[in-house]
């Protein structure tokens, strides 16, 4: 069995791992995990350090081949990834707009993997998808976004220069313009101040219906994210509870490893039994992306 599969398109499923194990030689560090992500549905991962977070979202992005489980994917889908940080050698000359557009061509569409091998294709054909494509990374939307996240005037700085803030947007503007099906981030506000964090978890939410895309995010700021968020997976090894914010904030599991946290956090109403909410795996609220049907493909034909 191969461990990464493709998701026909009648799934409308983004990606999903199935009964994922993980070890680093003899720690078990990923017990379990089962998991989907839909378009335009925004997954939270939360938990304590060491929980795995970062793992498995490297197995979710291929970087890593999980020891057992399953890992399928939609068909060419396109994932934007803003990494926690990263490290740029301070001496390599590289402004904000070369930082910008570095990879773009190693993810055009036609150079997937998928894509190639399906053959060549006739010439007339292969024509077509290279306007179609190249319309695709129009400017329009490249410049939309770095209007958006405010960092036109840095566009021409070395990347080495730019404050931590700064670089959180930058790294958001990378993965979208991209045009990603999923968009994963690790830590998206992390040395981002107050304000700039309520503004980047709102652009976020933004993000999901003009972009179409699904959304996975590792967050510590859970007070704000919670509300923009349809689903949170409380990660401790295994997934300890999974579902609406509103159910995961107050169930035991929630309050037992995030304590005192745990009572800030529980700002939701609610007049459900808690009993129910337990280990409710691959229990998905994906209102919006069940009243906005998948707009993916539409999306992908716009420019
Ligand atoms: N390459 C590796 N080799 C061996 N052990 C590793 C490796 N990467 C992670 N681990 C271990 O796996 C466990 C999970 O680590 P991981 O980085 O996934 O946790 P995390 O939830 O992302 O933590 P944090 O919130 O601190 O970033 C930890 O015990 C870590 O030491």
């Amino acid at each position: 069995m191969t461990p990464v599969d493709n998701l026909s398109t009648a799934d409308s499923i983004l990606i999903e791992a199935q009964n994922i194990n993980h070890r680093f030689a003899d720690n078990l560090v990923l017990q379990n995990i089962s998991l989907q992500i839909l378009p335009k549905q925004i997954v939270t991962l939360i938990g304590p350090n060491g929980a795995g977070k970062s793992t498995l979202l490297k197995i979710l992005l291929g970087l890593i081949k999980p020891s057992e489980g399953k890992i399928r994917r939609a068909e060419n889908l396109r994932i934007g990834f803003m990494p926690q940080k990263i490290q740029v050698d301070p001496t390599l000359p590289m402004s904000v707009k070369r930082f910008l557009q570095l990879g773009l061509n190693r993810h055009h569409p036609t150079n997937h993997k998928a894509a190639l091998a399906k053959g060549r294709k006739p010439l007339f054909k292969r024509l077509v998808e290279r306007l179609f494509f190249r319309a695709r990374y129009d400017n329009t939307l490249i410049n939309k976004t770095i209007e958006e996240l405010d960092i036109g005037h840095l566009l021409n700085q070395p990347i080495q220069k730019v404050s931590g803030g700064e670089m959180q947007r930058i790294l958001l503007a990378r993965a979208l313009i991209r045009q990603p099906d999923l968009l994963v981030l690790d830590e998206p506000v992390q040395g981002v101040d107050l304000q700039g964090q309520t503004e980047i978890y709102q652009y976020i939410n933004k993000i999901r219906h003009e972009y179409g895309c699904g959304i996975l995010m590792v967050s510590h700021d859970l007070h704000i994210v919670m509300s923009h968020t349809d689903q949170v997976l409380c990660l401790n090894q295994h997934l300890c509870c999974t579902g609406h914010p509103q159910s995961v904030s107050q169930s035991p599991e929630f309050q037992a490893l995030f304590g005192e946290m745990a009572d800030e956090i529980a700002i939701y109403e609610h007049h459900h039994d808690h009993s129910q909410c337990q280990h409710t795996h691959g229990e998905h609220h994906q209102e919006s992306a069940n009243e906005e049907k998948l707009t993916l493909n539409n999306h992908k034909e716009v420019k």
